[in-house]
């Protein structure tokens, strides 16, 4: 059984989504917005290392492959570890936007078991836009593209300014963010806004 929640509902008034003007092409890679992000940071040795590309329209695929240490039965993916596959694979969405948003809300169907050594194939894009509100829904396939869907979800992300994370991030990290070499990865952090 699965559904979506009255709260997953955009508002009549809602809009399509605009994908912005200089958001990567379709088939581009979208890197990693943070080395230490457990979804898609290289600096996490026991991260997801989750792999976006953009797709068309506000849309993306992505890749994870099941890890031992990403285990809660033995032999099965942890549902917390897909669930934050299937957040990390939304909240990429946004950059497709050129918004800041976080998680509001992500509601999450387990519709099959993932084995360790599986590799998730995700699919993601953005449904409307209201205000401050981003609502989203995305599919993780087992066994290839095409494959059956094992996890799916919904979610509201709620647009922030880059104040969120200053004000609420512990002052090592943000410094180090703000320091970060890397100038795709400093803009998604704070020049995000066009
Ligand atoms: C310095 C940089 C450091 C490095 C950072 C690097 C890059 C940064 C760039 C992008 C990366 C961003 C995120 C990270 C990326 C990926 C990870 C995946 C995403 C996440 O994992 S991210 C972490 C988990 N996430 C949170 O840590 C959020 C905690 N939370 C809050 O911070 C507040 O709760 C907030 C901001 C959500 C809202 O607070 P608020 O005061 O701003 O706004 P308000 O409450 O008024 O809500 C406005 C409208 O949204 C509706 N609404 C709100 N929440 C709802 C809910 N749950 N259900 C249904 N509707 C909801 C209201 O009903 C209202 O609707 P309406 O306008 O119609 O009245």
């Amino acid at each position: 059984m699965s559904g979506t929640s009255a709260a997953l509902t955009p508002p009549a008034d809602a809009q399509a989504p605009v994908r912005h003007p200089d958001a990567p092409a379709p088939g581009e890679p979208l890197g990693a917005h943070y080395d230490q992000c457990f979804g898609c940071g290289g600096g996490q040795p026991h991260g997801l290392h989750l792999e976006a590309r953009a797709g068309e329209g506000v849309s993306l695929t992505a890749e994870f492959t099941v890890q031992p240490a990403h285990q809660g039965a033995p032999g099965l993916a942890h549902g917390g570890v897909l669930a934050s596959a299937l957040d990390e694979t939304l909240g990429s969405l946004n950059w497709l936007l050129r918004i800041i948003a976080v998680t509001g809300r992500l509601e999450t169907d387990f519709l099959l078991p993932v084995p360790v050594g599986t590799t998730l194939y995700l699919e993601a894009e953005v449904t409307a836009v209201a205000g401050r509100k981003i609502y989203s829904t995305a599919t993780g396939r087992i066994g290839g593209p095409d494959g059956p869907v094992a996890v799916r979800a919904d979610a509201l992300f709620v647009e922030v300014k880059v104040d969120h994370f200053v004000e609420n991030g512990r002052p090592a990290e943000i410094q180090a963010a703000m320091s970060d070499p890397d100038q795709v990865r400093r803009t998604r952090a704070f020049e995000v806004n066009p």
